[in-house]
């Protein structure tokens, strides 16, 4: 039996047409899950190799059933990530007329990038969540609702049609997916990478943020999200979920991370993967000071202090 990766389904979910964009799915079994949680508790039990699944998109944030999965349970690890923009279709049965509709359906994350269309075409539709866009549509397809937010490409699975296509409340609109199996040594450096993190403060004070953040600024290290979730300890109790360009094997990288280790509660790993958006190599000089280069020369003098050798 071929190694599987499961990802969000059913079939003919958004992040089944970003899955199938990595070459190696080719040699893969991909096999659909009900939810994010129960793709990634498959990789932790260890029945799949590795989980798909939707973790950011560019209207609302992070995808905050992924993130929280991420940040409590058994560990797991990120190795690559997928852009995809994304527009929607609304899924009827066929022969539905829009006057018709009084319920729709779609995963949480689309409602803010079809919110203004619903004010505009359907003011009076009421919103049902769904498991995923796909799981949405089977549910018109079994007269549970009048209409789903999906793919145009998931209407021939589920017998729908297209009443509208093209539906998106903000241009250029991306989600984010990442590949997520069990701690493992990251791939390579390619040049263009990210790494992910989540922090858990020591104590709260003024400033506390603005700490861990420093240990990044002072480095010359970029971040690329920033999302608050709660610990569940009670109100004002939050964690941080923090991805910044660069891979764990940059010096400035290593010595953020060890700096963020000495002074949070807790540091967890999630992994070094390749930046979706950007070719390897690509990613631009860093700011001066901040190489590998001018960090191992900075190592160095101390040594040579240290000996009496400066
Ligand atoms: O992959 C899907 O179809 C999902 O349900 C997750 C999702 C939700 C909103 C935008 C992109 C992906």
């Amino acid at each position: 039996m071929p190694a599987s990766y499961a990802y969000l389904g059913p079939e003919g979910t958004f992040t089944e047409v970003a899955l199938r964009t990595l070459p190696e799915t080719a040699t893969r079994e991909l096999v659909p899950y009900v939810s994010v949680q129960s793709a990634l508790d498959a990789v932790r039990a260890g029945e799949a190799e590795a989980a798909f699944v939707p973790i950011e998109n560019s209207v609302e944030g992070g995808i905050t059933t992924t993130l929280d999965e991420l940040v409590a349970g058994e560990p797991l690890m990120i190795y690559r990530e997928v852009l995809l923009s994304i527009t929607f279709a609304l899924l009827v049965r066929p022969g539905t007329k829009l006057t018709d509709i009084k319920t729709v359906s779609a995963h949480p994350a689309a409602q803010p990038q079809v919110r203004n269309w619903l004010r505009a075409h359907l003011p009076d539709a009421l919103w049902e969540s769904a498991a995923s866009n796909a799981d949405a549509a089977r549910l018109v397809q079994e007269g549970r609702y009048d209409a789903a937010f999906a793919g145009e490409f998931a209407a021939a699975r589920y017998g729908l049609e297209a009443l509208e296509t093209g539906i998106h409340d903000a241009e250029n609109a991306q989600t984010r997916f990442v590949l997520v199996g069990r701690p493992a040594r990251p791939a390579a450096p390619t040049g263009a990478d990210k790494t992910s993190v989540v922090l858990w403060q020591r104590d709260d004070h003024p400033g506390a943020l603005r700490d861990l953040l420093g240990e990044f600024a002072s480095r010359g290290i970029n971040l690329m999200l920033l999302q608050s979730r709660p610990t569940g300890a009670g109100i004002g109790n939050y964690c941080f979920c923090i991805d910044a360009e660069g891979h764990i094997t940059d010096r400035r990288m290593a010595e953020a991370l060890m700096g963020l280790r000495r002074i949070c509660l807790q540091v967890r790993y999630l992994g070094s993967y390749p930046r979706a958006e950007i070719a390897p190599g690509e990613a631009g000089p860093t700011p001066p000071g901040t190489s590998d280069e001018e960090f191992i020369a900075a190592a160095d003098w101390v040594a040579r202090c240290q000996d009496g050798r400066f």
